[in-house]
């Protein structure tokens, strides 16, 4: 793409107020999970985010800036959520960025193959007053799948500008620009501009008993918050979400206002009020949570009529097939077994050809140079730490790391991008979830094998923090490929760094 500029920076952001805003506008990419938000982050600042098939990669924010016909703005690639009632950290990190970080604009990235599921998001986040751009990416699979989408009636219906895109091979992203270029830059007069009042957001609508209970509420936190002077999100999205008593949202809000509204006593007293109102009626405080959670599937149910188009009932036959046969028990297991044997074996043995190659290239490089330290009169003091220390440790961590990296790297990548890992998480669940672990730890294990180092950092995708910790503290016991055991290395004897030794000549 034309349009790209040099990334800045990578930077955590959690909440992220106005301080560290520019005059480049600052722009958000959410989304559900795995719907290709950092695939087109990459694409347009030109960074390296970790892209992968599988959900849950991206866990804290992380910031670009991309240039488009003269305007620069700040992308900020957030973690995928479902929703924007939390429940897990990254979740929490990007609806705080969403409702709080003060974003000029957020382009909602949904999945064009399941458009009604992630329908559910883009809702929340109208409600929630940001102005927003909808992205339906995967235009590929969904042709694949013989999906058709009528993506100007979805425009008409939700009143928001939207982009079709096929971001893993950057089609119609300078299309996406464009749109973000005139909702952010045409007069409101234009019909696009993106600050829908909200009087105007096409609005989802609760149960009659839900918007009793919002008009009494809504008006008084309109008072409240309008006095703090801060880009808040609507007072209705701030008032459904107090309704649901959305604790993690209140301590985000109460951070974000310095000072909680649900304590100021006019709303407490209505808080209060309401309460009784719903406890008068016989209803719960679970159905209330069902009710102001199913309004949004409903609301997307209904946009989605018309919109997309399932001409082949069984579009997803194919991917169910291979769920069937990855994830049976009687399929699952050896498949998986066979499969990551194959993949060691593969490594182990296909490592000691470049390994063995290597290491007499390095070693008999070696012998060379210390003819050479010793000719031009090096002290041998000198000779000994730079010749058979510094370099012979090199020589032999390159000649024994390097080539099953080269390999169990590439063959891990294959694996993640035809989207089997998740399936191994899946296979393992239950024998992790019976230690007490988490399931995904099967897929930083496998990591581990390759590098723990990488194994650890990759720890980060795991919600728990008590399970997070497992994951750390046990991959170091998977040995890595420099610590294969010497009787799996396969005949050649140039593995092991615990066990190699300089290669006779
Ligand atoms: N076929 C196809 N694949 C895509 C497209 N966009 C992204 N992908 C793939 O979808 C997978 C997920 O992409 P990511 O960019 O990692 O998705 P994400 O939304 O950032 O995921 P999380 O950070 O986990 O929420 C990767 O394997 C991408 O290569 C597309 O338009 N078509
Ligand atoms: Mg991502």
């Amino acid at each position: 793409m034309k349009n790209k500029a040099a990334a800045l920076s990578l930077q955590q952001t959690c909440l992220s107020p106005a301080q560290e805003k520019t005059q480049q506008k600052v722009i958000a990419l959410a989304g559900n999970p795995n719907v290709g938000k950092s695939t087109i982050f990459n694409a347009l600042t030109g960074m390296k985010q970790h892209t992968g098939n599988w959900p849950g990669k991206t866990v804290v924010n992380a910031r670009g800036t991309c240039t488009f016909h003269d305007n620069t703005y700040t992308l900020v690639d957030i973690p995928g959520c479902y929703s924007l009632m939390a429940h897990s950290a990254e979740e929490e990190v990007a609806r705080d960025f969403i409702c709080f970080g003060e974003p000029d604009a957020v382009i909602v990235v949904c999945d064009a193959t399941c458009l009604e599921r992630n329908l559910n998001l883009v809702l929340q986040i109208m409600e929630a007053g940001r102005p927003v751009l909808l992205c339906v990416n995967l235009l590929d699979e969904a042709r694949k799948k013989k999906i058709q989408l009528d993506l100007s009636l979805l425009s008409f219906r939700l009143r928001l500008p939207v982009a079709g895109t096929t971001a893993r091979s950057s089609r119609g992203l300078d299309e996406l620009l464009d749109e973000l270029e005139q909702m952010l830059f045409s007069s409101p007069l234009s019909g696009r501009s993106c600050a829908l009042p909200e009087a105007s957001t096409p609005r989802v609508v609760y149960p009659e008993y839900i918007e009793e209970a919002l008009s009494l509420l809504v008006p008084r936190l309109k008072r409240i918050c309008s006095a703090s002077g801060k880009k808040l999100p609507s007072a209705r999205f701030i008032g459904a979400r107090l309704l649901d008593a959305n604790e993690s949202l209140q301590a985000s809000l109460k951070n974000y206002l310095g000072f909680d509204p649900a304590a100021i006593p006019e709303i407490s007293g209505t808080l209060e009020e309401i309460r009784q109102m719903l406890e008068d009626r016989g209803i719960s405080r679970e159905q209330l949570h069902d009710d102001l959670a199913s309004a949004f599937v409903r609301t997307a149910e209904r946009v989605c009529k018309g919109v997309v188009f399932y001409p082949d009932e069984d579009c997803d036959k194919k991917d169910r097939k291979l769920d069937r046969i990855f994830t049976s028990r009687l399929t699952g297991f050896p498949i998986m077994l066979l499969g990551l044997l194959g993949i060691f074996w593969l490594t182990i043995t296909g490592a000691n050809y470049p390994s063995a190659l290597l290491s007499r290239l390095l070693f008999g490089l070696e012998d060379r140079l210390a003819l050479l330290f010793s000719l031009a009169g090096v002290p041998a003091v000198l000779t000994d730490v730079l010749l058979h220390g510094v370099y012979r440790v090199m020589a032999w961590v390159i000649s024994v790391m390097l080539p099953p990296m080269a390999i169990f790297f590439p063959l891990f990548t294959l694996l993640e991008d035809f989207g089997y890992l998740p399936r191994v998480a899946f296979n393992l669940d239950r024998c992790f979830q019976s230690c007490s672990a988490c399931g995904k730890q099967a897929l930083t294990m496998c990591m581990g094998f390759g590098c723990n180092a990488a194994g650890v950092t990759g720890c980060r995708i795991i919600d728990s923090p008590r399970e997070r910790l497992i994951a750390i503290i046990t991959n170091n016991f998977v040995p890595c490929n420099g610590r294969f055991p010497p009787p799996y290395k396969g005949k050649q004897n140039c593995s092991s760094a615990l066990t190699m030794k300089k290669q006779p000549n």
